[in-house]
Formats: C-alpha cells, structure tokens, sequence
C-alpha cells in the first residue's frame, strides 16, 4: 500500500498533524485505519498492508498509531455513531467512528415515509456526521416525493436516484468521493445494497433478490469499511442498517432547525409549544406555516430523547450504587482478614 492508499481511505493533513503530535509517535510506529472488527482483535489498513493488533476498545472507522504487533492508540473521534443496545437495558453500542456523511436512504416506492426520514436525519445529525437524503427508486416516483422530503430535513441534500435507470447515480457520486467515509441507513428492502452496487458498476453487496433466492449469500457477519471502487469507504454492518440508533438533543436542533428557529420566539424560554400563550410554533401552524405533523414529530422525539437519557442517568446511578456496595464489602473483608472486624 501506498501514501496514496491512506488518503484514499480518508487521511489528511490534519491528521498527519495530529499523529505527529500525539505521545505514541515515533520510529517504527505508523497509522492506519481500522477496516474490520473481529471481538478482541482488529485489521488496521496501513501504507505498508494490513496489520492484526489487539483491538482495545477501537472501533470501525478509527484512525490509529500502531507498532505493528502489540498495540495501536486511536487518535481523535471525529464523528461517532452509536447505537442502543438491544435488550432491556440503554447500554450503548459504539458502531463506527469516523463517518463523514450520513446517507439516509428512503424509497420513493411505496411513497416515502417523512416521518422516518425526519428521524433517520435526527440520528445521522446526532453522530456529527452531515446527513445526506438520498430517494431510491425514482424510476417509480410520482413526482411530490423530493419536495415533500426536502421540506422536513432542513441544512441536508436531498437527491432522486434510480439504480434501475441510473438517473442521479452521478450526482450521488460526487457526494462520496475516494477519501470520504459513508454509511447507508435506511429501511430493508430501501436499495441500499442495489445502489452500492450501481455505483461501484458490480456487485459489492448482496441483495434483497440474491439473497431470496439462496445464491451468492455473504451477508455482513463483521463490522467492516469496504472500500468502494471509485468512492469513499463504506461502513457496513448489519447493525447499521436498522434504527434503535441514540439520538441527542443536539441532533434533534439540527434536524429541526425550523423549529428551533420558530421557538426563538416563543414568549417563554422554556416553552413547550402546548398551550403557552405567545407561542410562535403554534401560531406558525395556526397559519399553515409549519405542519402539525411536523410539530407532533418533534415532540415525539423529544420525549424519546428525554426518556432515554433519564433512564441512562439512573443506570448510571445504580451502577455507581452497586459499585459503592461491592467496595465497601471489600473493604469489610479486608478488615475482617486482618483481624479486625468490620467497622459499623
Ligand atoms: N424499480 C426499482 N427497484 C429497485 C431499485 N433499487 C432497488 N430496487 C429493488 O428493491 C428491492 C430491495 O433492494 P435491496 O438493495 O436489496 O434493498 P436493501 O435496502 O439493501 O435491503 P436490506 O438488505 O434488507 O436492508 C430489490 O428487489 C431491488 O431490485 C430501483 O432503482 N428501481
Ligand atoms: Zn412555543
């Protein structure tokens, strides 16, 4: 591999700065990036091939200083998509690192949902990552779609493509050139892997079709970045795909910078846009300005947010309270094993 191939798969000067300032930097240590996770170890894509090390809580997309054998230090996160893990708990997954662009994929056939791109769009803000709206199978469009979508996803792109006809494929391109990294987040059965395909001109992925008829079956079982002929790196894991991704605050504001705007002037600053007089979000739907539906989105999301942060933080509480006790008992055996007894 060369210079060349790091650039290719995302490295820049700011990052040659950083490594070069960073405490692991010296002779016969070099970066790379994480392309695979496999439990406790990691391929790193280095200029001189690829390395296997001990993975030590990195992640796919991380950027990373490595000896080559022992060990490997991740330089700065600069984007970083999480997801809840399933099950009762609001542990989180860490799923990728490093994405620069976000695409929310949505098919135009059956009608898109904006419901769901408005969401997809709030999780994609929410890793750091910049969104970009891509509607799949324009070849089926009825002709609203773009306009109806644009409307709900202020700040983010909003491109018509069709791997069928290859209409908006050139577009979409120019939005993940060769040293970009992407992800694909969207509904199963969307396109996703029918539009990694057309793009790259071969197959790069499975599709729904391949897979249901039993051939050519190599579905994603690792994290991985597969490097996309003529494009950027693509994350794919399977987990990605679906929703069940953390949200924030931060990432609802960007997704709903027109009511973020609106609420601006609100008479109150802590306005919930109910039933508090002077409320500038209700007077703009009153007056068409700002669609119900929308409003009812934002709540909902909202209260989603709140709900599991609330639960994270008593998570959060509990654990330090069981840690507290297992101290304590330790700290009683301690004493007990010196002869001393416990001190009540
Ligand atoms: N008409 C039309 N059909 C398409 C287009 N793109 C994809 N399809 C069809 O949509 C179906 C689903 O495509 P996939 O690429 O497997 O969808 P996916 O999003 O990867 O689905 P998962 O792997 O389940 O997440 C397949 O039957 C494709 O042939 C398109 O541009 N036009
Ligand atoms: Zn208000």
């Amino acid at each position: 591999m060369t210079d060349d191939m790091l650039e290719t798969l995302g490295w820049d000067a700011r990052r040659a700065s950083e490594a070069a300032a960073h405490p692991a930097a010296g002779p016969g240590v070099s970066p790379g990036r994480v392309v695979r996770v496999e439990r406790d170890l990691v391929r790193v894509a280095t200029q001189d091939g690829m390395l296997t090390v001990p993975s030590v809580g990195l992640a796919v997309g991380d950027w990373v200083l490595t000896d080559g054998q022992s060990w490997a230090s991740a330089l700065d996160r600069r984007t970083e998509l999480r997801r809840k893990d399933s099950g009762p708990t609001s542990d989180e997954q860490l799923l990728a690192t490093n994405v620069d662009v976000v695409v929310v994929v949505e098919p135009m056939d059956p009608r898109p949902s904006v419901r769901r791109v408005e969401r997809m769009t709030t999780l994609a803000w929410a890793s750091g990552a910049v969104p970009l709206v891509v509607l799949t199978k324009a070849d089926l469009a009825l002709g609203r779609e773009v306009a109806d979508v644009a409307s709900v996803v202020p700040g983010a792109e909003v491109l018509a493509v069709s791997a069928a006809t290859g209409a908006g494929l050139d577009a979409l391109r120019a939005h993940l050139p060769a040293g970009r990294t992407f992800v694909l987040l969207g509904p199963s059965g969307a396109g996703k892997s029918t539009l990694v395909n057309a793009l790259a001109g071969h197959e790069v992925l499975a599709t729904g079709d391949v897979r249901g008829d039993g051939r050519g079956k190599h579905t994603t079982t690792h994290r991985e970045l597969v490097q996309v002929p003529g494009l950027g790196c693509l994350v794919d894991t399977p987990g990605i795909r679906g929703v069940g991704l953390v949200a924030d605050e931060g990432g609802l504001e960007q997704a709903f910078a027109d009511v973020v705007e609106l609420a601006a002037a609100c008479r109150f600053a802590d306005c919930e846009h109910r039933t508090e007089p002077g409320c500038a979000v209700l007077e703009a739907v009153a007056q068409g300005a700002l669609p119900q539906a929308r409003l009812a989105s934002y709540r909902h999301l909202l209260r989603e947010i709140a709900h599991q942060s609330a639960r994270k933080a008593s998570q959060d509480r509990s654990a330090l309270r069981s840690r507290g006790r297992q101290s304590n008992r330790t700290m009683r055996e301690a004493m007990t094993a010196k002869g001393r007894g416990p001190a009540v």
